[in-house]
């Protein structure tokens, strides 16, 4: 009997691959496969070689194929969602010129800082492209490019973001999508195009950028032999633009024009995110004003040190995760990474309130409060971005979907429940960016829309864990310090303009 069609997601993001093999009939999961990757680099420095995602997406590929005992013929679409930002920069052959500048590299800071002062300040930039440039942005990783590496610029006859560069290498397509683009800096939310004078400002030529696609489930085209035979798939299975990792969540969940609007949404991964899809074009200097993949848009919040920032604690204290309990007097904000929100590149970790009295258990809790509070400080400005009062008791009590590697974790759910004083629904499909990459896919497949499909296959719907007294007061002690950490506190490389995003 012939077996009903497959689509996979693939979600290729900083710490490892994901390929989600998904019943394109009824959204049920059949197998996920998973490999990892490294990152490399010290001193702000954060890298990856691009041939590591490749390799990786082959193995995570080959790993479901044969756990879900799928025919490979079964397999009729892929789409690929990344880590947002990411250079990669390629040279004539398409191989990469050195490894991809991480969106969680801060050399890029002064750059970032250049280039807002060049366009006569933050508006310059969020009229356009809805965003401040940051370190994190790939424009300012193109100008770090440029100014520290010009010989490798100068070879350049491609840039990519990471989804970008697994696209073209499963279709020899050259394409992006415009939620991706949005975090480009080049990219205009405004005219839903590339902006000429922007990327004259960046000295950045139109030719050596892929071509945008309408939306994230736009079908490029179908897998080339090479990419056929390196995963073992067949040639006519079909490829979908894909997109950014934050913008499959959104799908993935229903979230967007053909879903629902306006619910927040928490990322626990290596970055914390907080973000919403919604209908305006958001341009404020306090968040990144992203598009979603389906016309919709996605002002968010992203933090450079969340799940890995604190399990690093938990490590240096030798205790289990979960090993923790709430920080009490002691005030941890474990900016290991530097920081984005609020922006402090040159930012280190920062404890304050020790006491005799203080214990492992709640230092280690002072660090989940730390990345939390970090956060979820945005979540006001998120709401406002939606055209709602954060204020109205109704807007008060509207769920927050938490996703990520640490909604797994009962101390992450625990503390951003006591944080938030928010009801928290967790989802039940738990690789949800993978189920939006599934649903572009499937959308590229037959032609329907990727966030209905999703809302049907019901990935974002989950138990929804009641609100819990909020704790205003270690919400207003981490606050205090978060204020007084200003970029003077950390040395050189700090950069003054509050904008963060
Ligand atoms: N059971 C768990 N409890 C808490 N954290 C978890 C758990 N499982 C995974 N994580 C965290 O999830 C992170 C990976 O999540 P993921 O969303 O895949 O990250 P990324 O997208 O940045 O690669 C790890 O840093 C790990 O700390
Ligand atoms: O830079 C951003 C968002 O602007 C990050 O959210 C990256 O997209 C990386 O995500 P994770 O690997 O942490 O999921």
């Amino acid at each position: 009997m012939p077996h009903s069609p497959v689509v996979i997601g693939v979600d290729s993001s900083t710490q490892s691959t994901k390929a989600l093999f998904v019943d394109a009939t009824d959204g049920r999961t059949l197998a996920v496969g998973r490999s990892p990757h490294r990152v490399d680099g010290s001193a702000g420095a954060r890298e990856t070689d691009p041939e590591q995602w490749w390799q990786a997406l082959r193995e995570a590929v080959a790993m479901g194929l044969k756990e879900s005992g799928v025919p490979a013929s079964a397999v009729t679409g892929i789409a690929v969602a990344a880590q947002q930002h990411g250079l990669v920069a390629l040279g004539r052959d398409r191989r990469p010129l050195r490894p991809a500048l991480l969106w969680n590299d801060t050399r890029s800071a002064a750059q970032a800082a250049a280039l807002v002062a060049a366009l006569g300040g933050p508006r310059a930039w969020t009229d356009p492209t809805g965003s401040v440039p940051v370190a994190a942005v790939t424009a300012a990783k193109w100008r770090w490019l440029c100014e520290n590496e010009p010989s490798t610029a100068a070879r350049c006859t491609a840039v990519r973001l990471p989804h970008d560069f697994l696209t073209e290498r499963l279709t020899g397509v050259a394409v992006t999508d415009p939620g991706d683009a949005s975090g480009t800096g080049w990219y205009s939310t405004a005219t839903a195009a590339y902006d000429p004078e922007l990327l004259q400002l960046l000295r950045l030529a139109p030719e050596l950028l892929p071509t945008v696609a309408p939306t994230g489930g736009t079908r490029v085209g179908t897998l080339t032999t090479g990419a056929a035979d390196a995963l073992g798939l067949p040639s006519t299975v079909v490829v979908a633009a894909g997109t950014g990792d934050n913008m499959s969540a959104a799908v993935g969940l229903g979230l967007g024009g053909a879903g629902l609007l306006d619910h927040p949404v928490l990322s626990l991964g290596t970055s914390g995110t907080v973000f919403a899809a919604t209908r305006a074009r958001p341009a404020t200097p306090a968040l990144s004003g992203f598009a979603a993949t389906d016309g919709s848009h996605l002002p968010l919040a992203c933090t450079l040190n969340c799940t890995l920032a604190v399990d690093r604690v938990a490590t240096l204290l030798g205790l289990d995760r979960d090993d923790a309990e709430p920080g009490g007097e002691a005030v941890l904000l474990p900016y290991l990474d530097g920081e984005r929100t609020p922006d402090l590149p040159a930012a280190s970790g920062l404890l304050t309130g020790l006491r005799h009295t203080t214990t492992p258990r709640q230092l280690l809790g002072a660090a989940y409060e730390g990345a939390a509070v970090t956060v979820l400080r945005a979540l006001d400005e998120v709401l406002r971005a939606c055209g709602l009062d954060p204020a109205s008791p109704a807007v008060a009590e509207r769920p927050l979907r938490l996703i990520g590697g640490g909604a797994q974790g009962r101390s992450w759910v625990e503390t951003v429940r006591r944080l938030s004083g928010r009801p928290v629904i967790l989802p039940t499909g738990t690789e949800v960016v993978a189920v939006g990459a599934a649903a572009l896919a499937a959308s590229a497949v037959l032609g329907t829309d990727p966030v209905a499909l999703a809302r049907a296959w019901g990935a974002g719907t989950g138990p929804e864990l009641p609100p819990l007294e909020r704790d205003l007061a270690t919400w207003e002690r981490v606050g205090s310090v978060i204020e007084s950490a200003t970029p003077a506190l950390f040395g050189p490389g700090g950069v003054t303009d509050p904008g963060s995003g």
